[in-house]
């Protein structure tokens, strides 16, 4: 700890604030690392044989991919079946812009011009989650959103061990269409999606079809669309991943930790083939959930 606290003072990027930051991360994330010893001696950190003991307690995974992957989708089915938090930084970075705190404004202008936000104020806003969490006895986590820089990624690696990171991938037209179709209700905050996909695989890989995933009819009238989701917006925020998200997924293929996994389509291909390459067996989870 005195080592990474060291690390971390002497980092030129580093101002008082985001170090504080990052101890608070630290002492979060090492409070759920401490409770799983078991569980990280329990499967491999080997990106090709992933296995999943449903007996032991947690996980501590990534979720990385393009904007409009499905990164939330899916890394939100896995918390629940998995009873692991979901914390995606886009999501607190929103809760932040609509709480008008004094962030908001600043924070607005970053996000409706597609840019990252500065590491800084990510990490005091994942801090101040896991600290809630915490409190609340939260252990394990998906994240979902973080780490998007290889900045992000080294903070977090001196911060916690991670078992996994599962890289999710579609072709770029698939990307632009699917944040294009993107709506939420804003009354019950479910997440739908109204484009009609059938594209062309790339490289010889079969084609691709999405049916869209409509909202019942008590959220029709209420659906709004991200701000950042308009194409020139989508276009700017996949060529920021490209340029600093994308050496992330080389940071952890280096160490064996990549996942990659091709969406083979919508939801109902795609669910059953991930727990498939993670070797999850979703009825004995839900039977050990409710034994
Ligand atoms: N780890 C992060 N670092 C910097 N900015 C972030 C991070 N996570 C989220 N953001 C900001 O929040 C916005 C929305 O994030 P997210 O919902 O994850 O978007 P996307 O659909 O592009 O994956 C990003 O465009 C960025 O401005």
């Amino acid at each position: 700890m005195a080592a990474m606290i060291r690390l971390f003072r002497s980092s030129s990027s580093s101002s008082s604030s985001s170090y504080n930051s990052i101890s608070l991360i630290s002492r979060s994330l090492s409070t759920a690392a401490a409770s799983e010893t078991v569980k990280s001696q329990s499967y491999p950190h080997n990106s090709h044989s992933t296995s999943v003991d449903p007996k032991a307690k947690t996980v501590q995974w990534v979720f990385l991919g393009c904007p409009g992957v499905g990164k939330g989708t899916y890394a939100s089915r896995l918390s629940t079946l998995l009873g692991v938090p979901h914390i995606a930084t886009g999501d607190l970075v929103r809760d932040e812009l609509k709480s008008s705190g004094p962030l908001s404004k600043q924070l607005a202008e970053i996000v409706n011009q597609g840019k990252l936000v500065s590491d800084e104020i990510i990490l005091n806003l994942l801090s101040k989650r896991l600290e809630s969490g915490e409190a609340k006895g939260e252990a394990g986590f998906i994240l979902d959103g973080f780490p998007r820089t290889v900045r992000q990624a080294e903070i977090l690696t001196e911060v916690t061990d991670i078992d996994l990171v599962v890289n999710l991938k579609l072709p770029e037209q698939v990307l632009v269409e699917k944040c294009l179709g993107r709506r939420i209700c804003s009354e019950c905050g479910k997440n739908f999606n109204v484009a009609s996909i059938d594209v062309a695989g790339e490289n010889g890989a079969p084609r691709i079809s999405m049916a869209p995933l409509n909202p019942p009819s008590q959220c029709v009238s209420k659906l709004i669309t991200r701000a950042d989701d308009t194409e020139a917006i989508v276009k700017e925020r996949l060529s920021i991943y490209w340029d600093k998200s994308q050496p992330v997924e080389d940071f952890y293929r280096s160490q064996g930790k990549l996942l990659e996994f091709d969406l083979p389509g919508g939801i109902p291909e795609s669910w059953p083939k991930l727990l498939e390459v993670l070797n999850l067996d979703e009825q004995e989870y839900k039977l050990s959930a409710a034994a």
